[in-house]
């Protein structure tokens, strides 16, 4: 029983195939990275498992829910990072994290608590009254970030989560991440960093064309692995270099 299970996705938009027969299981205390280039179909996938959109064929399942007949469950649940989105620019972080709470069932006395942890751990209890539309990029990112995780939920999906991030917060994240998948609950991170997700992950999986070209076991926590000297970087070029890119010159063909 894993928590997110996706069996034989397909999803197009009119002509476009943009996910084609995927599928994957992530399991509690993984920290799965997706990974996969520009228009691979990593985003029609978890808008899939978030029930934003509806497969076109095939099933996904997360805590044995289906995301898109059951939204409300699903909502307590998980949490979702979606990607570039923005925190409401007429609502300040405290106004927004309440309205977070309220509607994924949390009473307010834990929001408050839950949101003063956040802000001091991210470092933006100052900005906890300012409206959304004067804070910075990154401000707003840990916003987003902290809606994601109020709720303590079982399941998230998160879209580049170290995104606009200065160095110090981003490692702060990357171990918050790690330490809260270990501690019995699945986070599934779509990344074009494979630097950090070899770092992270417990796990990866390679996108390309809509379907997973390769999954990998990494050291993780438990200094586990599958034991393959190659780079994830060199898994990832050799698995997803298109007949497109071969045909480009090389950096060194290009100094010459
Ligand atoms: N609403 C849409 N209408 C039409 N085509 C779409 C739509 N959304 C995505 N696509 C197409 O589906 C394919 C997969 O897109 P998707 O956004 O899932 O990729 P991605 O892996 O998330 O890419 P990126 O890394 O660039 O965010 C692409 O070819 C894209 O152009």
């Amino acid at each position: 029983m894993g928590a997110i299970r996706v069996d034989g996705l397909g999803k197009s938009y009119g002509a476009v195939e943009a996910v084609a027969d995927m599928s994957f299981t992530v399991e509690r205390g993984e920290l799965y990275g997706f990974l996969g280039p520009n228009g691979a179909g990593k985003t029609t996938t978890i808008r899939t498992l978030t029930g934003q959109i509806q497969p076109d064929a095939g099933t996904v399942r997360v805590l044995e829910t289906d995301p898109a007949t059951e939204p409300i469950e699903t909502r307590e649940r998980v949490g979702i990072l979606p990607e570039q989105q923005s925190p409401p620019s007429f609502l300040t972080p405290r106004e927004y994290l309440e309205f977070v709470g309220d509607v994924r069932n949390l009473d307010s006395d834990r929001v408050s608590e839950r949101t003063a942890d956040w802000a001091r751990r991210l470092g933006f209890e100052n900005k906890l009254d300012t409206l959304h539309t004067d804070l910075s990029r990154g401000q707003q990112q840990k916003v987003m970030i902290t809606q994601a995780f109020l709720h303590e939920p079982d399941v998230v999906f998160i879209d580049e989560p170290l995104a606009n991030l200065d160095p110090l917060v981003q490692e702060q994240v990357k171990r918050f991440l790690v330490s809260y998948a270990a501690g019995d609950n699945a986070v599934f991170v779509s990344t074009h960093n494979i630097d950090v997700a070899e770092e992270i992950c417990t796990r990866v999986g390679i996108v390309a064309d809509g379907q997973i070209v390769t999954e990998r076991s990494l050291a993780g926590e438990d200094g586990g692995g599958d034991g393959n000297d190659e780079s994830l970087l060199e898994v990832f070029l050799e698995r997803v270099e298109s007949e497109d890119a071969r045909d480009l010159p090389s950096l060194e063909q290009i100094d010459a």
